[in-house]
């Protein structure tokens, strides 16, 4: 856990200086009681005005000074802690969008939520109590047994049998709380699996009528929550009682004994006074304690879960030797030589022996049945995975010698299902290309044929688009994230079955759009629907992740019994 505060290290000043104002506080709060059993013995009891006054007057001073000490104190802790979980939030962001793919789908999108959040939000929590109580408490049980001792050593002896059962139930019932905290915390990432799950799938979840089913899963899953939080509430809750029992009883013991030594003249009224307030703040400051181990034991599993993070070294390596360089423009915008992959070591062959090349400003087109292999390919040109055999090239060069970056932005990649943000249309657009101006919005827009749509629109583009683009239909959404992939004017375009949702006309005149506006561009059009790839420059036919053809249509047509098939149950589909 310790090893994360040197994010902290921007804020030494506050976690410094925060303690030692508390730690004021604690003195000034320790050397009450002694004034007060004087106030008593010396002012009340002899009746002394002016020594009443005088007494009083210092500890309600003390009081105020105590005061301003806590109020620094907290705001140097909020600044420290904010600024903390803060810079850790940015770090952890910035590690997680290392991770290739392999390494997001490994955790999923609930844990790495959890982490994001809940877990920093209690390291942050745990460094504010840092900095305001681990002096605090420990300096005021442990001082009240010193004072204690200062005022009559006898009755003191009380104080350490008080702490030692204290202690004792302290150790048996965190010993049986912490394993429980670190199973909270995992039944909290299942609750938030679920719950991501529930709220990004509710149509699917309507559609099949499954409601039941999904509250079922959503209750099972708190349920579970609930219980294991129970557990631990059920033993944690047993403190506050068990040290109350133990404060009290050492209570009625003191006045018990210590009224035989005010008798005889050992002890004054006031001393045993101020023994009940040592006695009393000793045991509270041991429940804090108590809160703060839990607090940490909390914390601990939390620094566990994001340094797992931290420690996970991406298996996308990035040593790039060269950069990409169009003065000397390349022959070829693609070419795989002989790649394979697979998505886990167990998994099966998702691509095998796949060798096409893409000549630059040309179009391929990769089609093949459901699951056999086509996003898989694209995927490895952006080096969302690296191959797991054979080399791919972009520009002439072996990506792994290029930089993510250049890749990257000379990449322009439309999935199979494209996310819109929240945000206008313009914003959406500007993700592509943070300077566009609306010119260039509005060309993008008419490129990817969504000038009907949006110049229908009262706002225009500062429409405001919901959620997962969901005020759009689906067909919208496509053309919608093809133009924000176009404002950046790719080198090399990718439409991953983007164009599914299109009718056929729109289907056509987008694909004629893009080789008008895009003359520098080359074209990777990945569909099922073979009119939208026939007139690609060559089409790869994919089945099982295998090669099984590569051409023109025509030739296809003639050599390849797949596409063959294919053509033909598509053609009767149209027909019928
Ligand atoms: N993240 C993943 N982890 C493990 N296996 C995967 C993963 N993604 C896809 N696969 C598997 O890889 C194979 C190819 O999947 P891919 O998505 O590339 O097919 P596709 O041709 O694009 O299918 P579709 O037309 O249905 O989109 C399938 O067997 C699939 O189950």
């Amino acid at each position: 856990m310790f090893s994360l505060l040197h994010y902290a290290k921007d804020y030494r000043k506050e976690i410094l200086l925060g303690p030692f104002f508390k730690f004021l506080e604690a003195v000034f709060e320790l050397a009450l009681p002694l004034y007060m059993a004087r106030l008593i013995d010396l002012g009340i009891a002899k009746q002394d005005k002016a020594y009443i006054i005088k007494s009083a007057s210092l500890m309600i001073g003390m009081s105020l000074v105590g005061l301003i000490c806590v109020l620094i104190c907290q705001y140097y802790s909020s600044i420290a802690s904010q600024g903390f979980g803060t810079e850790l939030r940015e770090k952890l962001l910035k590690k997680i969008n290392t991770f290739s793919h392999h390494e997001l789908n490994k955790f999923g999108s609930a844990t790495l939520i959890t982490r994001m959040t809940a877990d920093i939000n209690q390291l942050q929590l745990a460094l504010a109590m840092l900095i305001r109580l681990v002096v605090r408490a420990p300096f005021l049980s442990i001082g009240s047994v010193f004072m204690a001792f200062y005022i009559n050593a006898q009755l003191a002896s009380l104080f350490l049998i008080a702490l030692f059962l204290f202690c004792l139930i302290l150790y048996f019932l965190m010993s049986k709380t912490i394993p429980l905290y670190q199973k909270v915390q995992g039944k909290v990432d299942n609750l938030n699996q679920v719950l991501q799950e529930s709220l990004s799938g509710v149509r699917v979840i309507r559609a099949f009528s499954q409601q039941r089913h999904g509250e079922k899963k959503m209750t099972e899953t708190s349920d579970e929550l609930a219980s294991a939080y129970k557990r631990v509430a059920n033993i944690s809750a047993l403190l506050n009682p068990i040290t109350l029992l133990i404060m009290n009883s050492a209570i009625i013991i003191l006045l018990y004994v210590g009224g035989f030594s005010v008798n005889s003249g050992n002890l004054t009224q006031g001393e045993i006074l101020a023994l009940i307030n040592y006695l009393m703040q000793m045991l509270l400051a041991l429940i804090v304690v108590s809160n703060l181990v839990i607090i940490f034991t909390k914390a601990s599993a939390s620094a566990k879960r994001v340094n797992e993070l931290f420690d996970t070294t991406s298996s996308l390596i990035e040593k790039p030797t060269e950069t990409l360089d169009f003065s000397i423009p390349p022959v070829n915008a693609v070419a795989f030589n002989n790649v394979s992959f697979k998505y886990t070591p167990d998994s099966g062959q998702a691509l095998t022996d796949i060798s096409f090349t893409l000549p630059l400003g040309q179009t391929l087109g990769v089609t093949g049945q459901t699951g056999s292999g086509k996003t898989t390919l694209t995927q490895l040109l952006p080096r969302f995975y690296d191959a797991t055999i054979g080399n791919i090239e972009l520009f002439d060069t072996p990506i792994k010698k290029l930089p993510l970056a250049d890749i990257r932005s000379s990449i322009g990649i439309v999935p199979q299902t494209s996310t819109l943000f929240s945000g206008t249309i313009r914003d959406n657009l500007q993700w592509g290309q943070e300077k566009a101006s609306d010119q260039e919005c509005w060309q993008a827009l008419k490129t990817a044929q969504c000038l009907d749509f949006v110049n229908a629109l009262p706002n225009k583009l500062d429409t405001m688009i919901l959620e997962g683009g969901k005020n759009f239909s689906g067909g919208q959404r496509q053309r919608l994230a093809i133009a924000r992939a176009l404002i950046r004017t790719p080198r090399l375009l990718i439409l991953d079955d983007s164009l599914s949702a299109l009718d056929y006309q729109t289907d056509l005149e987008l694909r004629l759009a893009l080789k008008e506006e895009l003359t520098q561009t080359s074209l990777i059009i990945v569909s099922q629907r073979l009119s939208s790839v026939q007139d690609a420059e060559q089409i790869l036919v994919l089945e099982d992740g295998k090669q099984v053809g590569l051409g023109k249509h025509e030739t296809l047509l003639k050599k390849s019994t797949i596409y063959r098939n294919l053509y033909n149950s598509q053609q009767e589909r149209e027909e019928a």
